[in-house]
C-alpha cells in the first residue's frame, strides 16, 4: 500500500474541511482532503445551497399571488416542478467549481476521493493509500436521522438528501418534523402548489424564541401550511400511491409524499475511531472548547462533527481555529456566544446569541430587554411588510443578543451579529447613522429604544432643561 506523508489530513470536503483544507494549504501546509461522496458535502448537494434555490423560485411564485395588495393584478402562477428542480441543479452546478477537486488540486491539496477509516492513532486509509499525518481533521457532517417510526421500513420517503431532485410534483406533502428544515420546505413547497402538513411531535421551530417563532407560524398557516404540533406520529402505512400517518391521538393523515425532516446524525459510523482513540458520542466527537479530540491530540473535529450547532458558517468559523492551532502552532479557542442563525421562511427568523428566555436565565434582573416592531419600520411599510420585530437583548450597557422575524431578518441581523461578536455598547448601536428608509434601521431602533426611558421620562432631565431653557441666551 501506498504511503503518503502529510502535514494535514483533513476527511469530508464540505464545508468545513474545504475551508481548513484551501486555507492550509495556501499557508504552506501540505493537505491531503479525503471526500467519499460529492466535493462540496451536504451544503452544496443536499443543504444550504438547493434549499436556498426552491425558496428563492417559491418567492418567485408567491410575488405572483400576493401582488395585489400593490395595485397589480394577482396571477395564479403556473409552476413547471421539473424546470424549478432543473434551476436548483443550475444553482448548485454555478457553485460546484468552487468545491471541485479541480480547484483543490490547483491550491495543491492532494485529494482522494473514498471513504477515509483510520487505522491506528496516526494513521487513515482510504483509495489505497495509507496517510500519516502531522494532524487529522475530521469533518465529516451529519445525516438526516430517520426515526424509528413503526411501518417507517416499508413506506417510501424523502430525506434532504433525496428531495431536491424530485421532478414530479407531491400533490400533498407530509413533513415529518418542524424544525427548520421541515419549515422551509414546507412553505417553498406550499408556495410552488402542493398541499402541505407538517407533523411535529413537540413544537414547531421549538428552539427559537416563542414569540418570534409564532410570527413564522401564523404567516405559514395563512398561507395554507397545515402544522399539527404537539402529536408524534405512531404508526405510518404505504397507500396505493402515498403515505398515511396515524397520530398519537388517533388523527390519520393521508398524504402523497413523505420528508422526513426530524433532525440529524453526526455521520462518524465507519470512520474507525476506536483504532484512532478518538472519544466519541451521539452528538459527536468529544472535543474542548479548541475543537481538539480529549483523547488523540493529533486530531481535531470542525463542522457537525464537532457536536454543536449545525451551520454552514460555523463551520467556516470552526476551519479557522483548528487553522490557528493546527497550520500556524498558536492557541485558539471557539466562541459560541455570538453564533447567529436564520431560518429562511417568509418572514426569516434570525438570532444572534441568547435568545431573551437564555438571556434572562444568565444575566436575571441585569438584563434589558429593548425591542421595536416592523410597522413602525417605513420600508417595511412600503413593502406591506410590516410584521414582526427585533429584540436586542442588553446586559452591562453590551448587546449581548438579538432577534429578528420579519422581512430579510437574515440581512437585518447583520449589524447585530457584529455588535454581539464584538461586545459592543448598545450606545454605539444606538448612535449608528444608518441610510433610511432600510429594514436595518429596526437594530438601531430596537437599541435607541434602550434609552427612551431615561431620556424621555426622566424627571430630572426635564427639570435640567427647563433650567437650561430658562438661561439660554
Ligand atoms: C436541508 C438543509 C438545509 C440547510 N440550510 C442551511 C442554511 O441555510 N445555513 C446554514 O448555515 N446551514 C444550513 N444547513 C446545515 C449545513 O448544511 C451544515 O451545517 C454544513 O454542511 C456542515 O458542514 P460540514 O463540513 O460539517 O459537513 P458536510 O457539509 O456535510 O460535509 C461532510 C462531508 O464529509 C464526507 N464524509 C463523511 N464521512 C466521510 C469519510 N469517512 N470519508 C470521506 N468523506 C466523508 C461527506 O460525504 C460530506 O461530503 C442545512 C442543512 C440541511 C440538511
Ligand atoms: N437555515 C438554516 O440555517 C438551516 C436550515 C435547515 C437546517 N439547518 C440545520 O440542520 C439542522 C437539522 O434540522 P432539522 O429541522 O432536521 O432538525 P431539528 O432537530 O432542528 O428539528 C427536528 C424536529 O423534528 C421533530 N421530530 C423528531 N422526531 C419526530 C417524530 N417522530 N414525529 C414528529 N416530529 C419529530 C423534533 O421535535 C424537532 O422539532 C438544524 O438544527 C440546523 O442546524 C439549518
Amino acid at each position: 500500500m501506498q504511503e503518503i506523508r502529510t502535514d494535514i489530513c483533513v476527511i469530508g470536503a464540505g464545508s468545513g474541511g474545504l475551508s481548513v483544507a484551501a486555507g492550509a494549504v495556501q499557508m504552506g501546509a501540505r493537505v491531503v482532503l479525503i471526500e467519499g461522496a460529492e466535493m462540496g458535502g451536504d451544503c452544496l448537494n443536499a443543504g444550504c445551497v438547493p434549499s436556498k434555490a426552491l425558496i428563492a423560485a417559491a418567492e418567485a411564485a408567491e410575488v405572483q399571488r400576493a401582488s395585489v395588495r400593490f395595485g397589480v393584478a394577482a396571477v395564479e402562477p403556473v409552476v413547471d416542478f421539473g424546470a424549478v428542480k432543473d434551476h436548483v441543479a443550475g444553482v448548485i452546478a454555478g457553485i460546484a467549481p468552487v468545491d471541485s477537486q479541480e480547484r483543490f488540486e490547483g491550491l495543491g491539496c492532494e485529494v482522494i476521493r473514498d471513504w477515509a477509516r483510520f487505522v491506528s492513532p496516526k494513521a487513515v486509509e482510504a483509495g489505497g493509500r495509507r496517510i500519516l499525518a502531522r494532524r487529522f481533521v475530521i469533518a465529516t457532517g451529519s445525516r438526516a436521522v430517520v426515526p424509528p417510526v413503526p411501518g417507517i421500513e416499508s413506506v417510501p420517503y424523502l430525506t434532504n438528501e433525496t428531495v431536491f431532485g424530485l421532478r414530479e410534483r407531491p400533490g400533498h406533502l407530509l413533513i415529518l418534523g418542524g424544525g427548520p428544515i421541515g419549515m422551509e420546505m414546507a412553505q417553498a413547497h406550499r408556495r410552488l402548489g402542493c398541499a402541505v402538513t407538517v407533523i411535529e411531535a413537540g413544537r414547531a421551530l421549538g428552539r427559537e424564541d416563542p414569540e418570534a417563532a409564532a410570527v413564522v407560524l401564523e404567516a405559514l398557516r395563512a398561507e395554507g401550511v397545515r402544522i399539527v404540533e404537539g402529536k408524534g406520529v405512531v404508526r405510518l402505512r404505504a397507500l396505493e400511491p402515498g403515505v398515511e400517518a396515524v397520530l398519537a391521538d388517533g388523527t390519520v393523515i393521508a398524504g402523497t409524499h413523505l420528508l422526513v425532516a426530524a433532525g440529524r446524525r453526526v455521520a462518524l459510523e465507519g470512520l474507525g475511531l476506536e483504532a484512532a482513540g478518538v472519544a466519541h458520542d451521539a452528538r459527536g466527537v468529544t472535543v474542548g472548547a479548541n475543537l481538539r479530540s480529549t483523547s488523540n491530540r493529533r486530531v481535531f473535529a470542525v463542522g457537525d462533527a464537532a457536536g454543536g450547532m449545525q451551520f454552514t458558517h460555523l463551520a467556516g468559523y470552526h476551519a479557522g481555529i483548528v487553522i490557528r492551532q493546527a497550520v500556524l502552532g498558536l492557541p485558539a479557542k471557539a466562541r459560541t456566544d455570538h453564533i447567529p442563525r436564520v431560518t429562511f421562511t417568509d418572514p426569516e427568523l434570525a438570532q444572534v446569541g441568547p435568545d431573551e428566555a437564555a438571556a434572562r436565565a444568565i444575566w436575571g434582573e441585569r438584563l434589558t430587554v429593548s425591542r421595536s416592531e416592523f410597522h413602525h419600520n417605513d420600508r417595511a411599510q412600503a413593502m406591506r411588510a410590516g410584521g414582526g420585530f427585533a429584540k436586542v437583548m442588553i446586559a452591562k450597557g453590551r448587546v449581548v443578543g438579538a432577534t429578528v422575524v420579519g422581512p430579510h431578518a437574515g440581512e437585518v441581523l447583520a449589524p447585530l451579529a457584529l455588535a454581539v461578536s464584538a461586545r459592543m455598547k448598545v450606545s454605539a448601536l444606538a448612535g449608528v447613522v444608518l441610510p433610511y428608509p432600510t429594514l436595518a434601521e429596526i437594530g438601531k431602533r430596537a437599541a435607541g429604544a434602550y434609552f427612551s426611558p431615561k431620556l424621555f421620562d426622566n424627571p430630572a432631565l426635564k427639570r435640567f432643561v427647563g433650567l437650561v431653557q430658562r438661561i439660554l441666551p
